[in-house]
């Protein structure tokens, strides 16, 4: 058959910068490394016990003893960084959230125990109030409101008894306004001058939170929703307003969350403000992944690596990840 190609066919031939792995490397725009993970883990009351969460399968909720053991292998493979999530006892659960600045509580506990043991590695710490009330919401709830400025008040005393017991990162994730400067104004002036504040600037009211809410046993207690505080998921706009504010309230870092419904948050962000922009893969998001490897259809380990470079395409510097260890062992074999 003669070709009905023209003689110059094709003018450009994109393929070249393919043809092999060397030039693929040379050629690569974004890399993804260790340094970019942080790691997500639960941990509950006890000793020597590890709990598997079923919506999240290769999660774990671990005891203090086996948290530190797991952070250290963490750490030995390079990632820099936790975050911390307590299972809280209903028990322990009221409408003030009393439990959420007790200087003794898991959580607290658990960040002494880790600075101690893995002092490597960097403890971020959530601060919200879910854990902690009986009804489940970030805030203090009255008159079928979640109260703002009651709310902050207990937020800032919560994240004080986390940065008191060596928090390197306190990281509300609570959605109330104005926090940002009060915690910060209180950390100056209470001697925490180098703890960093990691702000969930934009968070959006998600249903891909479900599996976490399982894994922190807050989702039974949660009644109603979460959208008179947490982001409507039509906006995109208004997550600009408000990482303007948490930055000039004085946050270090911001985070946008979840992750790959909002790939469009993270580049705008990073484009605008050009600061430290993390990204939460969060908790529905990788138990999709686990479902569909479970049942054949995907090959975790490639969607996985293939999803976290995707957020550093999108401007993420770093990730938390449920994935994070298991990312971080393939991205080490190379
Ligand atoms: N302040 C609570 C909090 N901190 C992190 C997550 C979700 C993380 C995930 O889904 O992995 C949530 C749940 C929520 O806002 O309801
Ligand atoms: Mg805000």
């Amino acid at each position: 058959m003669p070709s009905i190609l023209p003689a110059s066919f094709p003018r450009t031939r994109m393929r070249r910068n393919r043809v092999d792995g060397w030039t693929r490397r040379l050629v690569a725009e974004n890399t993804l490394t260790v340094d970019d993970l942080i790691w997500p883990v639960f941990v509950i009351e006890g000793e020597n016990r590890r709990e598997p969460v079923a919506s999240m399968p290769g999660v774990e909720r671990l005891t203090i003893d086996l948290l530190v053991e797991a952070v250290g292998q963490a750490g030995s493979l390079g990632i820099p960084c936790v975050a911390l999530f307590p299972v809280v006892g209903a028990d322990k659960k009221s409408d003030d959230a009393a439990e959420a600045y007790r200087a003794d509580n898991l959580m607290n506990r658990a960040i002494r125990a880790l600075k101690a043991a893995v002092p490597e590695v960097g403890v971020l710490c959530d601060v919200a109030l879910d854990p902690y009330t009986s009804h489940g919401h970030d805030g203090i709830l009255r008159d079928g409101y979640i109260q703002n400025d009651e709310t902050v008040e207990v937020l800032v005393r919560q994240a004080l008894a986390q940065a008191e017991a060596g928090a390197d990162i306190v990281a509300p994730s609570d959605m109330m306004d104005g926090r940002i400067g009060v915690l910060r104004d209180r950390l100056e002036s209470q001697g925490h001058q180098l703890v960093r504040i990691c702000s969930y600037a934009a968070k959006y009211a998600s249903a891909f939170y479900g599996p976490f809410r399982d894994a922190v046993n807050s989702g039974g207690f949660l009644k109603g929703d979460k959208t008179t505080y947490q982001m409507n998921p039509a906006n995109s706009d208004e997550a600009l307003r408000e990482v303007a504010l948490d930055l000039q309230e004085g946050a270090d870092m911001v985070m946008v969350k979840p992750g790959l419904p909002y790939l469009d948050i993270i580049r705008r962000v990073k484009d605008e403000f050009a600061v430290p922009t993390f990204a939460y893969h969060v908790s529905g998001e990788y138990a999709m992944l686990r479902a569909a490897a479970g049942n054949g259809w995907l090959n975790y380990e490639k969607a996985l690596l293939e999803t976290l470079m995707g957020f550093k395409r999108a401007g993420s510097d770093a990730i938390l990840t449920y994935g994070a260890v298991d990312a971080a062992k393939l991205l080490r074999a190379g």
